[in-house]
């Protein structure tokens, strides 16, 4: 028997899982109360704006994800989807036009964009208030300096999921494990404000299993999967899968792995699967990243 098949639902062996999608669902419903309040107090309607360049598949289906959610809270989403030759030029008029226009509150470019669009540049280009990715050095300067604003939303989700199992962040050592600007700095900071001990590591990183055993937390988002094994793992440590990578089984079914070997970890304090943990919550916090710019441009917090 593999140690997969050796585990069941209701074997003590198995970590706590933390529920993604249970949670991203009490957010959405919070949120949702937000926006009605926002509309029934204001007459604002809090309004998304998504812009997908190209036809890349993945991208198509998270962006499919958060039109459905953003109407489903009750908010309005408008998507602009836009060929994948266009020039960087006219990709930054249209965010021009999003920034000026007082009826859009927060505005969301999907990554990855194509080679002859340079990301930094479009992504500076967003007006900070409306940038509910937190992907603005603006933004990004305020997560470092904690003086608050819109922080991402992946690392966002990491914290959520975290407060349900973690009482007393001061002194506890977090590992990250990756450094992009999207997941690994961010989440970084956010666990150094709440006086975390933080390693960042990356490609380059010497002995990676040795620091990780080090950890009372580990997210690893690397998008290497099943990086991290059971014996990297301290018993009781709390693990946060960030990474998602689409893989085909032998019988041609696809589906989506972490970066944890879940099934190795039933001594860690706490798991969140993949799919079900931070990628729902990636889209929670976009959301409420959006009803919040909402209320600020509405002047009501
Ligand atoms: N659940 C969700 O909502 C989201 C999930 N993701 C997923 O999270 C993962 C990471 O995303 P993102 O940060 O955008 O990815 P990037 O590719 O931008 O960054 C990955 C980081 O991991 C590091 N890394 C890669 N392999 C290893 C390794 N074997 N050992 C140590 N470090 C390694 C890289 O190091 P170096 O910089 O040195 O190359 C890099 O810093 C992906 O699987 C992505 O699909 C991303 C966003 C949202
Ligand atoms: N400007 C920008 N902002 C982003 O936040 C952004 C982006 N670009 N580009 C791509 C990554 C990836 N990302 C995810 C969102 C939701 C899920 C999600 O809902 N995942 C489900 C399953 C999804 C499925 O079944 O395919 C889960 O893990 O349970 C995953 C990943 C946001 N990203």
């Amino acid at each position: 028997m593999t140690a997969a098949q050796s585990f069941s639902a209701t074997d003590p062996r198995v970590a706590r899982t933390i529920d993604g999608r249970a949670l991203a669902r009490t957010i959405g419903v919070e949120t949702a109360r937000q926006a009605a309040e926002l509309h029934a107090r204001t007459g604002v309607l809090p309004t998304l704006a998504v812009v997908l360049v190209g036809e890349d598949p993945a991208s198509q289906v998270y962006v499919r994800r958060k039109v459905k959610e953003t109407k489903a809270a009750g908010m309005r989403s408008i998507e602009h989807r836009l060929d994948a030759s266009i020039a960087e030029g006219e990709l930054l008029a249209l965010i021009a036009s999003l920034n000026a226009d007082p009826a859009v509150h927060g505005i969301l470019v999907q990554l990855p964009l194509p080679r002859q669009i340079d990301a930094t540049r479009v992504l500076d280009a967003i007006d900070p208030a409306k940038d509910v990715d937190g992907f603005h050095p603006v933004n990004v300067g305020r997560l470092s300096t904690g003086i608050g604003g819109l922080v991402p939303c992946t690392p966002l989700g990491c914290m959520r999921l975290l407060d349900t199992v973690v009482e007393d962040y001061r002194g506890l050592n977090a590992v990250v494990i990756g450094k992009s600007n999207i997941v690994g700095k961010p989440v970084a900071m956010l666990l150094l404000e709440r006086e975390c001990t933080v390693t960042v590591t990356h490609i380059a990183t010497k002995g990676l299993a040795r620091i990780v055993r080090t950890a009372d937390i580990v997210v690893a988002a690397a998008g290497s999967p099943r990086l991290v094994r059971g014996d990297w793992v301290k018993p009781g440590a709390i693990v946060i899968d960030v990474g998602i990578t689409r893989v085909t089984d032998e019988d041609g079914k696809e589906r989506l792995v972490g970066d944890c070997a879940f099934d190795e970890l039933g001594h860690a304090g706490a798991v969140t699967p993949v799919p079900g943990g931070v990628g729902p919550m990636t889209i929670a916090c976009l959301l409420a990243n959006t009803v919040q710019a909402a209320r600020r441009a509405a002047a009501l917090g």
